[in-house]
Formats: C-alpha cells, sequence, structure tokens
C-alpha cells in the first residue's frame, strides 16, 4: 500500500525526562536523515534497522544545531506500522518536541492525523481491527483488570475466538450451497439438516456465552458508574472522601454544601469505580441547590450502581422513602451513616424498604464500616473472584452490539431450520451473521467507520 509519510508526538504533552516524535512511511529515514548529524558523519540512510543512533538535530541550511537527540531507525515490514518507523528521542520539554515535530514537518513529513499510526497497522494487515481498539483500551485502562482485558484483546484473543466461529459458519455455508446445488438427494438435505443445526447452535452457545461477559467486561473498561445519593448532610461527600482516600470534595455541617456532581475514579477491590458525588436531594428554594438537585435527578439515571446513604442518628423521612422509590429496581447499596449519633432512625423501616438491598452500616466520622462497604461492592458484581486472567471478556460497546445481533441471527436461522423454512432463507441469516462477526475484526466495515473509530485515539498512537 502507498502512504505519505506521517508524524507526531507519541509521548504526552509535559515536562518528562524523554519525549518521541515517531514518523512512519517510505521517506521517514530519508526526512531524518537531512536534518541529523551523528557523530563521525554516520548517514541513517546506511545503518541497520532496529539500531538506534546518538546526535544532533539541525538546521540543513545554517548547520545550527536544534536538538540532542538519540534516533531510532526502525525498516518495515518488522515494525509497529509494517512501514519504515524513525523514532526521535529528544529531551521531554514541551517547547523541544514542539521544535523537533516542526521541523520533521518543515522537511516532508505530514502532522499524522490522531490514531492514524494504529490505522496503518491495520490497513496494512499486522492487526485486525478488535487488536487496534484494544490499544486504545490498553491506554485507558484504569486499573490492572482492566489493562489485561485490553492486552489479551490485543494480543488476538477475542479475534481468535471471532475467526473460529466464523470457520464453523463458512463449512455451514459450504454444506447449505451443496443442498442447493443438489436438492434431489434426500439424503443430503437430512445431513445438511443436522449438520446445520448442530453447527448453528454450537455456534450460538459460544455466542451466548461471550455476551455474558459483556457486564464486567464493559465494567472493567469504564468503571462500574456508582452514584451517591441521599437527603442534604448524611455525609455523601465523607464517603466520596473516604473512598478515594482523600478530601476531593467539601464537607460541612451545613445541609446543601454539594452543588455540583463530583466525579472522581477510585479503585475498590479491582472494581473500577467513577465515582459521583451529588448534591443532597430535597426541595429548595435557592436556585444554585435546585440545578444541583436536579443534576442529581439525571445521573442516578444512568448509574450502574447507586450508593444511598441515610442519617442513623435522624429521623426517618418521607424524602427517604421518595429516594427508594426513585432508585427502584436498580443495583443499591444502602448505607447507614453516623452510626456514632444516637440512633433515630427506624431501621425495621429500612430494612422493610431495602429488602432486595444490602445494608452496611458507617461511621465515617470514626472510620468505620468502609471496608465492609468496599466489601459488598466487590461481591456485587465479582460473585467469586473472577481473574481476568485467561478469559476472553468482551467490552467494547461496538463488539457488544454486533455480537448481540449476530447472536440474533443465528436464533433466526435455527429457528428457520426448525420450522422448515426453505434453505436458502436461511442462508440469509447464516450469511448475516458471519457478515456481523466480520464487523468485529474488521472485515467488511466501511470505510467511514474505520475513520471515525481512529479519530477517537490520542494523538501521536
Ligand atoms: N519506542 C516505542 N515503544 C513502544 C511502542 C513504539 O511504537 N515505540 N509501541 C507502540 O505501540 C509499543 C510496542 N508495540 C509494538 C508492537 C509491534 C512492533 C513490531 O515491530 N512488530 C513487528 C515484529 C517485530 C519483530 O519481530 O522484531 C511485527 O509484528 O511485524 C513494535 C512495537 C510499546 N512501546
Ligand atoms: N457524627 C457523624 N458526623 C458525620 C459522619 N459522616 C459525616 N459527618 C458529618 O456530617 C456533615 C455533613 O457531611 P457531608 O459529607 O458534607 O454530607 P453531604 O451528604 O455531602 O451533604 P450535602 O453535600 O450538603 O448534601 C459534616 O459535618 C460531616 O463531618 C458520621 O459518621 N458521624
Ligand atoms: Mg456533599
Amino acid at each position: 500500500m502507498e502512504f505519505d509519510t506521517i508524524a507526531a508526538i507519541s509521548t504526552p504533552m509535559g515536562e518528562g525526562a524523554i519525549a518521541i516524535v515517531r514518523l512512519s512511511g517510505d521517506d521517514s529515514i530519508k526526512i531524518a536523515d537531512q536534518i541529523f548529524r551523528g557523530i563521525g558523519g554516520k548517514r541513517l540512510t546506511e545503518v541497520s534497522t532496529h539500531t538506534i543512533h546518538y546526535g544532533h538535530l539541525i538546521d540543513p541550511r545554517t548547520e545550527q544545531v536544534i536538538e540532542e537527540v538519540m534516533v531510532s531507525i526502525m525498516k518495515g515490514p518488522k515494525t509497529f506500522t509494517k512501514e519504515d518507523v524513525v523514532e526521535i528521542n529528544c529531551h521531554g520539554g514541551i517547547v523541544s518536541v514542539n521544535r523537533v515535530l516542526q521541523h520533521v514537518l518543515a522537511y516532508g513529513a505530514r502532522l499524522a492525523e490522531p490514531g492514524e499510526f494504529t490505522k496503518r497497522a491495520f490497513l496494512n494487515g499486522r492487526i485486525d481491527l478488535s487488536q487496534a481498539e484494544a490499544v486504545m483500551d490498553l491506554i485507558r485502562a484504569k486499573t490492572d483488570r482492566a489493562m489485561n482485558v485490553a492486552l489479551g484483546q490485543m494480543e488476538g484473543r477475542l479475534s481468535k475466538l471471532i475467526r473460529g466461529l466464523r470457520q464453523e459458519i463458512l463449512e455451514i455455508l459450504a454444506h447449505v450451497e451443496v443442498n442447493i446445488d443438489y436438492p434431489e438427494y434426500d439424503d443430503v438435505e437430512e445431513m445438511t439438516h443436522n449438520m446445520l443445526l448442530e453447527k448453528a447452535i454450537y455456534v450460538r452457545d459460544e455466542l451466548k456465552k461471550l455476551l455474558q461477559t459483556s457486564q464486567q467486561g464493559k465494567i472493567l473498561r469504564e468503571g462500574l458508574s456508582t452514584v451517591i445519593v441521599g437527603r442534604p448532610n448524611v455525609g455523601k461527600s465523607s464517603l466520596l472522601n473516604s473512598l478515594v482516600q482523600e478530601n476531593k470534595a467539601i464537607v460541612t455541617d451545613i445541609p446543601g454544601t454539594t452543588r455540583d456532581v463530583i466525579e472522581e475514579y477510585v479503585n475498590v477491590r479491582g472494581v473500577p469505580l467513577r465515582l459521583l458525588d451529588t448534591a443532597g436531594i430535597r426541595e429548595t428554594e435557592d436556585i444554585v441547590e435546585r440545578i444541583g438537585v436536579e443534576k442529581s435527578r439525571q445521573v442516578l439515571k444512568e448509574a450502574d450502581l447507586i450508593l444511598l446513604v441515610l442519617n442513623y442518628g435522624d429521623q426517618f423521612t418521607k424524602e427517604d422513602e421518595n429516594l427508594f422509590e426513585a432508585v427502584k429496581g436498580m443495583d443499591v447499596i444502602v448505607i447507614v451513616n453516623k452510626t456514632d449519633l444516637t440512633q433515630k432512625i427506624d431501621m425495621e423501616r429500612v430494612k422493610e424498604l431495602a429488602r432486595e438491598h444490602k445494608i452496611v452500616t458507617t461511621s465515617l466520622l470514626e472510620d468505620r464500616g468502609v471496608d465492609e462497604l468496599e466489601e459488598a461492592i466487590s461481591s456485587l458484581f465479582f460473585e467469586g473472584s473472577i481473574e481476568a486472567g485467561d478469559m476472553t471478556y468482551l467490552s467494547n460497546s461496538r463488539h457488544i452490539a454486533l455480537i448481540g445481533q449476530s447472536l440474533h441471527t443465528i436464533e433466526e436461522a435455527i429457528n428457520g431450520v426448525e420450522i422448515g423454512t426453505p434453505i436458502d432463507i436461511v442462508q440469509i441469516d447464516i450469511t448475516r451473521t458471519w457478515e456481523l462477526l466480520g464487523e468485529v475484526i474488521g472485515d467488511s466495515v466501511h470505510e467511514s467507520l474505520i475513520d471515525q473509530l481512529f479519530s477517537q485515539f490520542c494523538l501521536g498512537k
């Protein structure tokens, strides 16, 4: 394939020891060679592949030194993109690295689009689409478990499974062809029928299993969206602070302290939480607080988990009851806080309303009950302890949607065979299943989708 030479800063923007400007494409080495002066007049066009060279970047018109660098030369196809790749390691400072980038752009490289290096790895056939998407997940991973899921997918675990299933489907389709070509043989039809059902059921069951991993997969990847709700002053912000082990949210004894939604990521025993502290829900005349309360109600709807906080030292009120009503049917842990105070809350009433939910009692003031809460959270989402070890998790919404659709079409096919639908009609569903699975790994996907997917990557990746 023919591509121009692209360049980008591949390390984060900021101060660090070293920063890398990466080039990929046919002219990478030539471009680097023009602006590089190695010790002893060494030319980058003449060095062996996969070697690194010390020297200076210079302006070739004036011989003025621009930066002191180390340059890696990697000739395709054994590179990240399968093209010639050059990496210029410069000093890690915003000015320095931008100066190097501007210089390679001035000498013929084009600024890469976000994700373009990985896109080339995909277009040049080194990785498939699900592997490319995993590269992104890996970068964004916030816990060890999430990283292991991404790493597994990057190494092609999901791809292998999908390819295996597509192979099964191809075999079904081959038999169906024979059947359509030789309809006069009854025993062929009989055989096709049995074989088709057997294989299709196998594919269906595998797809089902895969889909079952998606809830945990998605949590591992995106974090469990966890919303802390409760009346004003019950200790919601104290709870956030105690889980993140830092004073992130303002805590005062004034009801209505939190006005806006506060968001923090925490890792609770391997469960990544996107923790949202909200304004206490109550009727209020204060305009700012009212907007906050409205926002609280909004985020409540999108939560994966609710931490409903009550006050042990206060009456159970109508507002508390309304909260139970608002979170009906969701995953809820009820937290009865301030157990250091004299009991005023009607625990019988709480137990009655919290029937299907776990109740944890805490005194955040005295730092009691937080362990139990963490235990409750982790056991809710990892019954037993599921290690990301050698499991294939489905974690990407695009994949989940496609696997869901392919499960549907294969079920249609099975249903069709069972009720005696003509085989060439059944064939349509089976072919569709094959296509949908192909989209996961990037066979048969539209170019605009590919552009859209890669554009979500970071610059320089
Ligand atoms: N300096 C640097 N570090 C980096 C990267 C990079 O691009 N540059 N990577 C960027 O993400 C990651 C490493 N990923 C890579 C994946 C494949 C190949 C590669 O060359 N693959 C060849 C086989 C190479 C060989 O056999 O020696 C291939 O698969 O054909 C290189 C890097 C992490 N660290
Ligand atoms: N006695 C006692 N006080 C607590 C406990 N937890 C929190 N508090 C206090 O209760 C007050 C309110 O705590 P916050 O965490 O700000 O409560 P909140 O629910 O976020 O309040 P709003 O943001 O106003 O809705 C503060 O003075 C805390 O120090 C506890 O376990 N026991
Ligand atoms: Mg608060």
